[in-house]
């Protein structure tokens, strides 16, 4: 485990000192492991820039994820390739690109649990897939199928709205018992997207996913659902809050996912509204940056030392630098919020907003690992004295959230490929002093 260590306040990067509590564990005894499981729709992203025409010819609603058959498929490939209008072939899947991202961060093992062709050939969609993954990425629980996995063509208008349109191929086939209980009970968070419920006729993928749900309900590991798209949601709200309410412990959603699931347009009072359901929240909002929420006990509080936010909660960041708990471990709960604005104001061009949303959110699993790791291997460090979710505060997170989402608006996948710098050019050294 990459550790998040100490930081600057103002910026997530780890600063020269190690902390003192993170050297307590000793690099020369064998350590404890901790590890994310999410569930995914293995896809590979084929992106092209296209006009409404476009769009209007085959059919697709502007904005939407939407599922194609193979016949449109067919011919929707067959027109980007004979128009040589496919920019970037990639590993996608909403859930896949955060395990990807997680490991990258953290340097360390997630488990990814789908299916794969077990016929693969070099160049094809399959070994596309496996070969953008991380190898920290564990793929051995992937469950074999006879046939394609998934393809998303992710069409991008001039004004940068993307389309999707997906052929699901046998994706959606995961079978139930294919969900191992005792690696998900011994995980530190479960990660699910809405899209595995978008299922129909012979699949069996929600089938899994909810069985995966139940056994991390049973066993006390912190259930992650990412929203997703506002159109799954928009169409059967109160279905997605009871769902929320029964089953997931941390909720990561945009500000349109917000509004669709809670009826709030502002993101903090979507945000504000979704507490009453989980634990924790995370909502990205585009050019306007992220809010979190979350829980923390009386006790453990700790007031931000940055300036009161004014918003549709006033002062709402008072308690920012307060470490995340669950509700549940909370004698006194009080609701913590915080907001930070894009990473230098938003890069000088956007590449692709394309997996910014994941990209924040492998940021939060990768601080909630690392607070399971240190517990596992310095369970006595007062640090542990709050049971906490998180090794930071909500302020600390979100800023790194930022950062990484920031580094995927200026590349064109919605993978990293390498870890965030230990510092920033943009930074005086005398910066790293203080
Ligand atoms: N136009 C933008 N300008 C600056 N930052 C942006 C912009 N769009 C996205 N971001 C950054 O990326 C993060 C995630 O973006 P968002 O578009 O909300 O995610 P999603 O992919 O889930 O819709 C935001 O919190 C912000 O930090
Ligand atoms: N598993 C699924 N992933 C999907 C689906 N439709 C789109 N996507 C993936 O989302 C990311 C982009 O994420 P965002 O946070 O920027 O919205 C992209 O890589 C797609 O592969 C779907 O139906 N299932």
């Amino acid at each position: 485990m990459k550790f998040p260590g100490r930081r600057q306040h103002k910026h997530y990067f780890p600063v020269e000192d190690k902390d003192p509590l993170t050297n307590q564990i000793n690099r020369n005894s064998r350590l404890e492991r901790s590890y994310i499981v999410g569930i995914d729709q293995t896809l590979v992203d084929i992106e092209a820039k296209v006009d409404n025409a476009f769009l209007e010819e085959f059919n697709l609603k502007r904005g939407m994820s939407q599922v194609i058959d193979d016949e449109v498929t067919h011919a929707l490939y067959q027109r980007l390739k004979s128009e040589d209008l496919v920019d970037y072939e990639y590993a996608g899947g909403t859930i896949a690109n955060t395990m990807h991202n997680y490991s990258v961060l953290a340097d360390d093992r997630s488990v990814l649990l789908g299916v794969m062709s077990e016929d693969i050939k070099i160049g094809g969609y399959a070994y596309r897939f496996i070969s953008n993954t991380s190898s920290r990425v564990d793929l051995n629980y992937l469950q074999p199928i006879n046939g394609p996995i998934g393809r998303c063509f992710t069409l991008i208008d001039d004004t940068g709205e993307r389309t999707f349109a997906l052929n699901y191929g046998l994706i959606n086939r995961l079978k139930p018992e294919s969900i191992d209980e005792k690696l998900i009970a011994e995980s530190s968070a479960l990660v699910i997207s809405s899209y595995l419920m978008r299922t129909e006729g012979e699949d069996t993928m929600t089938e899994a996913a909810i069985k995966a749900v139940e056994c991390a309900n049973k066993h006390g590991v912190p259930v992650v659902l990412t929203l997703g798209t506002k159109f799954l949601i928009e169409e059967d709200p109160k279905w997605w809050q009871d769902f929320v309410k029964k089953h997931v412990d941390i909720l990561a959603m945009n500000e349109e996912e917000g509004l669709a699931i809670s009826g709030f347009d502002d993101p903090l009072l979507a945000a504000d509204a979704a507490l009453d359901w989980v634990d924790l929240v995370i909502c990205t909002a585009g050019a306007q940056g992220l809010f979190m929420a979350g829980y923390v006990d009386e006790e453990f509080k700790r007031a931000t030392e940055h300036q009161l936010l004014p918003g549709k909660i006033p002062d709402f960041n008072r308690y920012e630098f307060s470490r995340a708990m669950r509700y549940k471990d909370c004698k006194n709960p009080i609701r913590a919020y915080t907001h930070t604005a894009p990473y230098m104001g938003g890069p000088e061009s956007i590449k692709n907003t394309n997996g910014a949303g994941d990209g924040a959110l492998s940021a939060l699993l990768h601080d909630l690992c690392a607070n399971v790791y240190h517990k596992l291997n310095v369970d006595n460090s007062s640090k542990h004295r709050q049971k906490a979710l998180t090794y930071s505060s909500l302020s600390q997170i979100s800023k790194y959230a930022n950062r990484v989402s920031y580094e995927v608006l200026v590349q064109h996948s919605p993978r990293l490929s390498r870890g965030l710098p230990e510092r920033e050019d943009s930074l005086e050294q005398a910066y790293w002093a203080l």
